[in-house]
């Protein structure tokens, strides 16, 4: 009898990262001690610069070595691409252990998007690796000064599933406190977890993404965290409003954060399958470096039952998946956005526009035919 075939499972595959120095390296070792990450694969830029060497105790195969947790770690050496097709043709010819997880360490100064936009648009390493997430690891001793000098820090930031605070333990008590409220603004979703407290555990920062094994229907509810976007708001109301009443500023946001917009949309009627497409297709092309991140669950018109979730850092979007139905009793349409140099007020003008919705300061036919430029506006010759 022949084994039944059929799709190969997605790997699951999470991008650590963090500035130069966060902690990204003494966090991998102590998760690669957890079970739960038995069975994966650590790509890492050098081994030497990680300092994992404790942990490793031979060599596996060529380029890689085995470590004491059970799991591999390789090093990329020529690009990421081939590096991740490397592993599968070793795994599936059985030249390593068929892991089932990969993490992928980048160097400090490193943007996630491209290394998502590597996996995501590569027409094979898009069926076999599915993304769990983010996770970015923010120095809490030196957090502030990275965030004001380094955009990337702030858009590192602004990209994560999960937010790791490091180094608290050198710090007074509610020592991060405006380092906190300041992550929050820029990345409302993320948890924001302390490593020196214990947080940062395998289960709290993996399985941040859609895909779950089992085939269950995700917890749609904490992936999106659509009601920290609403929560995000009231606070920035309520700053506002604090620091125009006292007459002085309640806080002064600093110049990379002040790019930084983080909100939600909500729609009751579902829209239709075209016009969204149409709608997120316009903003990825026309401004895809500045969506951050933009992630939701959307009722469609022609199949309201059956949801569709989409999500995307940057220009890099997954295809949609769509849900064999509601996850609970909430069936409005939820868009979350990260949005850098975008203004709020662009995107919702546009998502009226597409769902139908006139809007005051939107052309209407007879301002159009009031257009000197137009040809409908033009005199007519006698
Ligand atoms: N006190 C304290 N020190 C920490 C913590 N996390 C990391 N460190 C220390 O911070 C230093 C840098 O940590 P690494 O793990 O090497 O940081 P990294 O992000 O991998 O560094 P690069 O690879 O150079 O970008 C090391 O001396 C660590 O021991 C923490 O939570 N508390």
């Amino acid at each position: 009898m022949t084994k039944p075939t059929g799709p190969v499972p997605p790997i699951p595959l999470s991008i650590l990262t963090g500035f130069l120095g966060a902690g990204k390296t003494t966090l991998l070792n102590r998760l690669l001690r957890d079970p739960a990450l038995a069975d994966t694969v650590v790509i890492v830029n050098e081994f030497g610069e990680i300092g994992l060497d404790h942990l490793l105790v031979e060599q596996a195969d060529e380029g890689m070595v085995l470590l004491s947790s059970g799991c591999l770690c390789c090093t990329i050496r020529g690009d990421l691409i081939a590096t991740l097709e490397d592993l599968l043709r070793r795994r599936d010819n059985g030249r390593i252990l068929p892991f089932r997880r990969v993490v992928i360490e980048t160097t400090g100064l490193a943007d996630p998007a491209p290394v998502l936009h590597t996996v995501l648009y590569h027409p094979y390493l898009a069926i076999r690796y599915v993304l769990d997430g983010v996770i970015t690891l923010v120095d809490a001793v030196n957090g502030m000064a990275t965030l004001d000098a380094h955009a990337e820090s702030v858009k590192q930031a602004a990209v994560a599933d999960r937010l790791v605070l490091t180094k608290t333990d050198l710090l007074p008590e509610c020592g991060a406190a405006g380092l906190v409220a300041r992550l929050r603004r820029l990345n409302p979703a993320a948890p924001i977890l302390q490593a020196a407290g214990g947080e940062a555990t395998a289960a709290a920062l993996l399985g941040a993404g859609l895909y779950d094994p089992d085939g269950k229907i995700p917890d749609v509810r904490r992936w999106l965290q659509a009601e920290a976007f609403a929560q995000d708001r009231d606070d920035h109301a309520h700053e506002h409003a604090h620091a125009h009443g006292h007459g002085h500023h309640h806080h002064d946001v600093n110049r990379h954060d002040d790019r930084i917009r983080a909100f939600c949309l909500t729609h009751d009627a579902p829209i239709q399958g075209g016009a969204f497409d149409l709608f997120l297709e316009l903003l990825r092309s026309a401004h895809g470096p500045n969506l951050l991140r933009v992630k939701g669950i959307v009722a469609i018109a022609e199949d309201p039952d059956h949801p569709v979730l989409v999500q995307g850092v940057q220009h890099v979007f997954h295809p949609p998946v769509r849900l064999p139905a509601w996850p609970d009793d909430d069936r409005r349409t939820r868009l979350v956005f990260v949005l850098r140099d975008l203004d709020e007020g662009f995107v919702t003008r546009l998502w009226d526009a597409f769902r139908g919705r006139p809007a005051v300061d939107a052309p209407d036919a007879a301002a159009l035919a009031d257009n000197p430029l137009s040809l409908r506006g033009a005199p007519r010759l006698r």
